[in-house]
């Protein structure tokens, strides 16, 4: 794992409710970079390229409930871009707006130069952003394997009638879907439970496997929400490990939902805070822990 230049991680992940809210939980980590010095290129040793998702003035209102007001940020090429914020802020609107399940009232989405027209998350899928969900949405019955190859649903060409008669192209296609699902299971060191019903496996292991369907299907982007919810610190340790290794192996941009602040802290590149549907946040994990309004939405709720 090339972390060496990156926060320090792993050993000094607390658990959730040990871990002191802003009071410089990194030990000491790296100086970040600053905002004003956030531009492409080499950034704490760090290869961040330029922005490739822009969000300006999104706006999500579900009937008389505002859910997301007016908010702007953007993620650049390779980075680890956290959304924080306390209960009901608006982290998974925001993410299920990314992906297209949500369509916001205003506002407007460019991603990779490309303004965005309102799309279906299969189409999005096709551009390349996978995500995992705060719940498990694996198949129960079905093996990791099996589960993992849905992943690959969006990569598959042949028709349906071929893929039965198991012909050509569709023979060809299966085998290089094998493949690939073989390279995840082996990197996110998952072989020993290939063949096991993910309803068998304990909660951090099938929150793997759903890390491992959507890396299977090979996405420049990642959302993550909430990978880390419901783990123990060794599960923690493990699950910051495979984040890390997927961003500086496969170069994976990440957007990332996380309550345990000292995992954003430590793995993040930028965070952008949300409180109430609305923005108060933006920057290093410096900067942000430093922010006032930041600390204060935070000392006025339970996380
Ligand atoms: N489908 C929906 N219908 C109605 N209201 C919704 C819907 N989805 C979200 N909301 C509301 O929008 C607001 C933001 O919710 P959201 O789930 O995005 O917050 P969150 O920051 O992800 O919260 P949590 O940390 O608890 O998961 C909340 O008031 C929530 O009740």
């Amino acid at each position: 794992m090339n972390t060496t230049m990156r926060r320090h991680m792993t050993a000094e992940i607390l658990p959730a409710g040990v871990t002191p809210l802003f009071a410089g939980q990194n030990g000491g980590a790296a100086p970040a970079a600053t905002q004003a010095g956030a531009d492409a290129g080499i950034q704490n040793g760090r290869n961040i390229g330029g922005v490739i998702l822009d969000l300006q003035n999104i706006s999500l209102s579900f009937g008389g409930v505002k859910a997301l007001t007016d908010i702007s940020f953007n993620v650049r090429e390779h980075e680890i871009r956290a959304i924080i914020g306390p209960n009901g802020a608006g982290k998974s609107s925001m993410i299920n707006v990314i992906n297209g399940v949500y369509h916001p009232q205003k506002g407007s989405i460019v991603f990779r130069g490309k303004q965005r027209a309102a799309m279906h998350p299969a189409q999005i899928a096709r551009q390349g952003i996978a995500r995992t969900f705060q719940n498990i949405a694996l198949f129960k019955g079905m093996t990791v394997l099996d589960n993992i190859m849905t992943g690959r649903n969006t990569k598959m060409k042949s028709g349906l009638l071929a893929n039965a008669l198991w012909w050509g192209r569709a023979r060809n296609e299966e085998v290089e879907h094998r493949r690939k699902v073989e390279e995840v299971i082996d990197f996110l060191e998952i072989q020993h439970i290939r063949k096991t019903p993910v309803g068998r496996l304990p909660y951090g292991l099938q929150k793997r496997v759903e890390l491992a369907r959507a890396l299977a299907a090979e996405p420049s982007m990642l959302l993550l929400d909430e990978p880390m919810a419901g783990m123990n610190v060794e599960e923690k340790q493990d699950m910051c490990r495979f984040i890390l290794d997927v961003n500086d192996e496969f170069g994976t941009t990440i957007v990332l939902i996380e309550h345990d602040m000292g995992v954003v802290m430590d793995i993040s590149d930028r965070v952008v805070v949300l409180d109430y549907g609305k923005k108060i946040g933006d920057g290093t994990p410096d900067e942000v822990m430093n922010n006032p309004e930041v600390i204060k939405a935070y000392l006025g709720t339970s996380h």
